[in-house]
């Protein structure tokens, strides 16, 4: 009989190698040239992005990075690495890191647990809520590595965990610690990452998943509508995304009254760039700027041991 051997793959977007521009377009250079991230046809989209894009972006968001970048490295990167140490402390399955985009590849993470002799991938996309954008290019990233190849162990793709009780559960914990320490703010404000409208359009359930956590941790909170609201982030490009946008909402809360906010990003399982620098640093500019007094950036589950306990049970779910 064949053995059963499973591992656990955790996967996240992935980050440069360096805060530099050179580093950092070559990153933009793979991540945008997904089809499932930016689906305008090729033709159109490469002189765009090839002469435009990488060259204007690139020295600016390098930037950004420097400002949030940590000793050990890029925020994402150092969370993920302490992810999967505490992860493969609570479990007796082998557990690795792979990104969809940059280092630690997808590939390197597939690799070293089958010279494990790992027979079942049990592959968990750090992904709260679902999206096209995000799960699916997991899912195409394997489909990628095992095409020319003539072996193919099981895989069990973990495709969101919007609602599950445990995350709810860290979420909730996480609130409550910055209620403590900061005093109820007059707004709780979920920021998750937005996508093009669009993609929604097309099927995309990401802002129902949205939803749904808002929904589980408004109840879990005891919160109604106007104490906890939630809007969309880090629009990129021209069309219309998912709204309202954070940026605007934020601008607009101080003339409303709304003088204390606190801002959490349910769908980041680890800090990065958008977290740290576009919420925690514009963001709170934004705010103070329109009149508003307090703000406190609620971080990411990170290593959080509740966040790992979940995990655990999500792996041990599938084994
Ligand atoms: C161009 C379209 C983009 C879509 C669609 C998109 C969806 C999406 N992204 C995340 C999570 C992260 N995005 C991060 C950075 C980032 N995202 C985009 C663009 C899209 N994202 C860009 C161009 C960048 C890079 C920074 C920049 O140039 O502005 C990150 C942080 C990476 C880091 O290194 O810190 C994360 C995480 C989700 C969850 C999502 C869809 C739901
Ligand atoms: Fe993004
Ligand atoms: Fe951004």
């Amino acid at each position: 009989m064949r053995q059963d051997k499973p591992g656990v793959l955790l996967v996240n977007l992935g980050t440069p190698d360096a805060p530099t521009p050179a580093a950092v377009k070559r990153y933009l250079k793979q991540f945008l040239s997904d089809k499932r991230v930016v689906d305008v046809p090729r033709i159109i989209w490469w002189p765009v992005l090839r002469g435009a894009i990488l060259p204007l972006r690139s020295p600016r968001v390098a930037k950004l990075y420097a400002s949030v970048w940590m000793d050990e490295g890029s925020p994402l990167l150092v969370y993920s690495k302490r992810q999967r140490d505490a992860l493969a402390k609570l479990t007796d399955m082998p557990v690795a890191l792979g990104m969809s985009y940059g280092n630690p590849s997808l590939l390197s993470g597939v690799d070293e647990l089958l010279e494990q002799g790992v027979t079942r991938l049990i592959v968990l996309p750090l992904y709260p809520q679902f999206s096209s954008s995000t799960v699916s290019a997991v899912w195409d990233g394997l489909h990628d590595i095992f095409r020319s190849r003539r072996t193919l162990p099981d895989i069990q793709l973990i495709r969101d965990y919007a609602t599950h009780p445990g995350y709810i559960a860290a979420l909730k914990d996480s609130v409550e610690r910055s209620f403590a320490q900061h005093g109820k703010p007059d707004v709780l404000l979920l920021s998750y990452h937005g996508i093009p409208q669009r993609f929604a359009n097309q099927g995309d359930d990401y802002p129902l998943r949205c939803e749904h956590t808002t929904a589980c941790l408004r109840e879990a909170l005891g919160m109604n509508e106007d104490e906890l609201i939630m809007t969309f982030q880090s629009r990129f490009g021209r069309e219309p995304w998912l709204m309202p946008y954070t940026d605007e909402t934020v601008k607009s809360l101080p003339e409303k009254g709304i003088r204390h906010i606190q801002v959490m990003s349910p769908g980041f399982s680890a800090d990065c760039l958008e977290t740290l620098e576009e919420i925690n640093e514009q963001n709170r500019e934004f705010f103070l700027h329109a009149g508003g007094e307090k703000f406190e950036y609620i971080p990411a589950l990170n290593d959080d041991e509740l966040h790992i306990r979940m995990m655990l049970q999500l792996v041990n779910s599938e084994r």
